[in-house]
């Protein structure tokens, strides 16, 4: 491991690149034609919307006196007339979340993701045809840690103790076993700023993010109604400087210097750790022939997706077993990838991972990461693919023909995706009967009823679960009624037929 050290050491000489050079065209592994479209597949699952949240800081930025349902009701419209879907034609809307009370551990970040993954699977075996995907975190209101009991025999096993672990002393296993600095750590935190700050300036998250009307209370303790549309997590003065002592060896006892969060002696600090953000983020499925149909864009043809398992201990290096399967999956090579999105959890797990697959600084996170933009994790997923998406776009409306086939290759990218999903972890989910992927039918949202306030379709959720869920549903319900998405009250069989 000591080359990968070097390595990783050379790589923080410099900043990664805010710009992004073209890949070289590569070879279609369908056919498919150069505007998107796609004689001989049909049957593809295609993504024609997608939309997030402002990502804002737990507890204290925009989003602070706010619900999640806010967030889950604008994303849910906006995808919706962006695609002018009508919400009775939806069949299903899955939505991850990880941290609700009831939640032991956090490597299901990946649950934004496994939300897509799931509603492609339905699409694809014809049990729907159109479906919402999605992910929410609230950290303002939930807590990042486990409030109910342990079994005791989890004191017989060292990996289901280490799924217990704080997730930033694994990342700080993950430091010390694969040699990455702190001096490599900051430099990814501040090259994840910078790009994030760069792209914000820029307008380029504009387009993504929907502006969410909400209650915030001042200062002086007035509540008035403000419209967050913006992200607050970036620090855009955040610089190797700020988050480091530029000198080497690092001067400890400077101010300057942030100290371990996690660890004496460790490395793993709240400027080179993701920061806990609220956001919610949606895309519109179906499959090609119905987009084509209907005369939707095609954002995004879903190629691929594979699981990894590693050690709960050293969690967050799991992309290195799922990122070669997905390639292998969809058929191609890392090299025809133009633009990857790597979660930032940890800058450590961040910078080991890149190096180990061996995939170019400029081509990762072109916008930034979680330690910028923040990891809301069961809305991540979601909101890397969303910015993926619009990035994708913005490549191919930039008119360079050469680059409009390089985009559409990379639509099968974009699902070259990963999930944390350690046998260990899994085991003690089922210990705890917590299950994180909601999912509820649209019409459920729409009608949720005193005797029947739940949908069918959730999974085995703790009764901790179902109830914040449930005080959820009703204020989603009364959103959309207020706002005229749906009628007040289910239609009656005659209005059916009518
Ligand atoms: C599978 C998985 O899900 S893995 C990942 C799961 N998620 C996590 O584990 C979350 C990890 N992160 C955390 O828990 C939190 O960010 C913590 C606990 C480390 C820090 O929490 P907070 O104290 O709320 O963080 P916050 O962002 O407010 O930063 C605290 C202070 O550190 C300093 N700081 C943080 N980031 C920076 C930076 N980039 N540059 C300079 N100073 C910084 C500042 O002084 C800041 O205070 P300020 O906001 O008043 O300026």
């Amino acid at each position: 491991m000591q080359q990968a050290a070097s390595t990783l050491a050379r790589a923080a000489s410099t900043l990664p690149p805010v710009t992004v050079q073209a890949a070289p065209a590569a070879e279609s592994a369908t056919a498919r034609q150069g505007n998107g479209h796609c004689h001989d597949c049909a049957g593809d699952v295609v993504i024609v919307g997608a939309v997030r949240t402002a990502n804002c800081r737990a507890k204290k930025g925009g989003f602070k006196d706010a619900y999640p349902d806010d967030l889950v009701v604008a994303v849910l419209k906006e995808v919706l007339e962006r695609t002018g879907v009508k919400p009775e034609e939806v069949d299903d809307v899955c939505f991850g979340s990880v941290f609700p009370s009831t939640s032991k551990r956090a490597s299901e970040c990946c649950a934004g993701l496994q939300s897509i993954a799931n509603l492609a699977a339905a699409i694809q075996a014809g049990y729907i045809d159109i479906g919402i995907a999605g992910g929410i975190e609230f950290y303002t209101k939930d807590p990042l840690y486990w409030q109910g009991s342990d079994n005791p025999k989890i004191e017989g096993s060292k990996h289901a103790q280490d799924v217990g672990l704080a997730l930033g002393l694994t990342a700080e296993n993950v430091a010390e076993k694969f040699h990455v600095e702190r001096e490599v750590q900051d430099r990814f935190a501040a090259a994840s700023h910078a790009k994030a700050a760069a792209a914000q300036a820029s307008g380029k998250f504009d387009k993504e993010i929907v502006p969410v009307k909400v209650m915030q209370k001042d200062s002086s303790g007035e509540t008035k109604e403000v419209v967050v549309a913006a992200d607050d997590s970036i620090r855009a003065d955040s610089t190797f400087d700020s988050l480091s002592k530029a000198s080497a060896p690092f001067d400890l006892s400077s101010t300057l210097f942030l100290k371990p969060y996690f660890k004496k002696g460790g490395t793993v600090t709240a400027g080179n750790c993701c920061s806990n953000t609220d956001c919610a983020a949606a895309v519109l499925m179906m499959n090609r022939a119905e987009a084509e149909r209907r005369g939707l864009p095609i954002l995004a043809t879903l190629r691929s997706f594979a699981t990894g398992a590693v050690e709960p201990g050293t969690m967050g290096t799991a992309p290195l077993v799922a990122v070669p399967k997905a390639l292998e999956r969809a058929g191609i090579s890392k090299e025809e990838v133009e633009v990857f999105e790597l979660n930032e959890a940890f800058a450590s797990q961040f910078a080991y991972c890149m190096e180990q697959l061996g995939v170019p600084e400029e081509k990762v996170n072109p916008n930034g990461g979680a330690i910028a933009l923040g990891h809301p994790a069961g809305a991540t997923g979601v909101r890397q693919t969303v910015t993926l998406l619009h990035e994708l776009a913005r490549r191919q409306e930039s008119g360079d023909p050469e680059r409009v086939d390089v985009g559409l290759e990379l639509k099968k990218a974009v699902f070259e995706a990963y999930r944390a999903n350690d046998p260990a972890e899994l085991h003690r989910h089922q210990l705890k009967e917590s299950q994180y992927l909601i999912s509820c039918t649209i019409h459920d949202l729409q009608h949720p009823t005193a005797s029947s306030p739940l949908p069918p379709q959730f999974h085995a959720a703790s009764p901790q679960l179902l109830r914040g869920l449930q005080a959820d549903l009703a204020h989603v319900n009364q959103q959309l009624e207020q706002d005229h998405l749906v009628p007040a009250a289910a239609p009656t069989a005659e209005e059916r037929e009518d």
